[in-house]
């Protein structure tokens, strides 16, 4: 029998009961999901990660649905207590969701939403702002600042790498990692290599653009290039973000072997998943190569590091907190609990989830569709005409 979990109530008496994990940035998503009928069950537990028993205590006997988080594993055990509770749907509050088995999902007739665009910016300039505080060692000279080091301006103090002119490579380069190229080739003058297994239209006539603008004003035109493998983007980057999925074609991408193709004073960055990097190699490879450097958000065994990461001066880490922008974690809890509600309520799935602004504005009430549900096709859900 499972240990009941500390939870909070709101609108008591709500036809439908919905669960939230965690509590979640801003109140419209409370709202929307009050004014709709909802009974929500916020879990208030201390802990920062809920076991399958704390979820299963959560669940009861009767949950029409879940808002949940990538930290929690949602497989068989959960999928199958959710629909024996009467529950339809289950959102992540996250674009990611390789903590979902969405198979065992399929099989329990469960919805699985997630929340893409709302923090492909956001994310995308965390990544930005990990490649300059690699390059520019901002992190080592704010340590050797506070430290009371800094004796007088010098030649060779901090001296780092000038991105303007040199490579950008970005591997995934779907809706995050083609921020993240632009905002690099735009804002840094780089030129672009990019590896997906998909062509980037968009993203080839954006860079030829802005090349072409810079010739007309006199100045280097940046250029572009797809590469045919992974190899060649860590041969010829200079910088190198990884932003694909993570699944089993992506587990351990960079490992010990392709670390080593990569230039000496190269530089990787990592807002996608942990496990996309074998980060024991990547630890030896920092080590005995002290020009290398990592700019991480994201780790193999979350929360910890592998051993020796921490003592590691070419390494800038951070705790996972590429999409924390107060409006971005607003418009994720926003577009998670729409999802849920949607489900319940019988709307279709919106056609486009790239395109999700319209559930975003609070001025308007949102459409009555489903903002991204990953498993529309194999639950063989409607589609909206809005
Ligand atoms: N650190 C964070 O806080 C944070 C925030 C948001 C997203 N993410 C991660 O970023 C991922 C990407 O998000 P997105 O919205 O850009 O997704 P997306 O689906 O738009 O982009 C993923 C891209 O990876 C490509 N891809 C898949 N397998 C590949 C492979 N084997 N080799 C090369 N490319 C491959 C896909 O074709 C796609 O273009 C998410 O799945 C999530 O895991 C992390
Ligand atoms: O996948 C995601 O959305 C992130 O890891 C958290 O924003």
């Amino acid at each position: 029998m499972a240990k009941p979990v500390q939870i909070e109530v709101w609108n008591p008496n709500g036809k439908y009961r919905v669960v939230s994990t965690k509590s979640m940035p801003g109140t419209r998503w409370i709202n929307l999901l009050i004014q709709q009928d909802c009974r929500l069950e916020i879990c208030t537990e201390k802990k920062t990660i809920l076991s399958v028993d704390d979820i299963l205590a959560l669940i009861g006997d009767r949950c029409d649905g879940v808002i949940g988080q990538l930290t929690e594993d949602w497989g068989e055990t959960l999928f199958s207590a959710l629909s024996k509770a009467g529950g339809k749907a289950f959102s992540n509050m996250a674009v990611g969701y390789n903590n979902v088995d969405v198979e065992a999902a399929n099989k329990y007739g469960v919805a699985v939403g997630n929340t893409p665009g709302v923090l492909t910016e956001t994310t995308a300039e965390l990544a930005a702002s990990l490649s300059l505080a690699a390059a520019r060692r901002i992190v080592e000279a704010d340590e050797f600042m506070r430290a009371g080091k800094y004796e007088g301006w010098l030649p060779h103090l901090f001296v780092g790498n000038l991105l303007k002119g040199q490579t950008v490579g970005v591997i995934g380069a779907g809706r995050i990692g083609s921020a993240y190229a632009r905002m690099m080739v735009e804002g840094f003058k780089m030129n672009l290599i990019y590896y997906d297994l998909y062509q980037s239209t968009r993203l080839e006539k954006f860079v030829t653009a802005y090349g072409q603008f810079l010739k007309a004003n006199g100045e280097q035109p940046v250029t572009w290039k797809r590469a045919s493998s992974m190899e060649e983007v860590l041969r010829e980057a200079d910088v190198i973000s990884l932003h694909p999925i993570l699944d089993k074609t992506t587990y351990h991408l960079v490992n010990k072997e392709r670390l080593a193709l990569m230039k000496k004073e190269a530089i990787l960055v990592n807002c996608s998943r942990g496990p996309v990097i074998d980060e024991v190699a990547l630890v030896e490879h920092l080590r005995e190569n002290p020009m290398f450097r990592v700019g991480l958000d994201v780790f193999e065994d979350e929360p910890y590091m592998k051993p020796g990461l921490a003592d590691m001066k070419n390494a800038v880490v951070v705790p996972h907190i590429a999409s924390a922008s107060k409006w971005t974690r607003e418009g994720m809890a926003t577009l998670a609990a729409l999802n849920v509600l949607g489900k319940i309520k019988g709307y279709p799935i919106w056609s486009n989830p790239n395109s999700v602004e319209p559930f975003l504005n609070e001025n308007a009430a949102p459409p009555a569709a489903c903002p991204s549900i990953v498993n529309s096709k194999a639950l063989g859900l409607p589609v909206s005409k809005l």
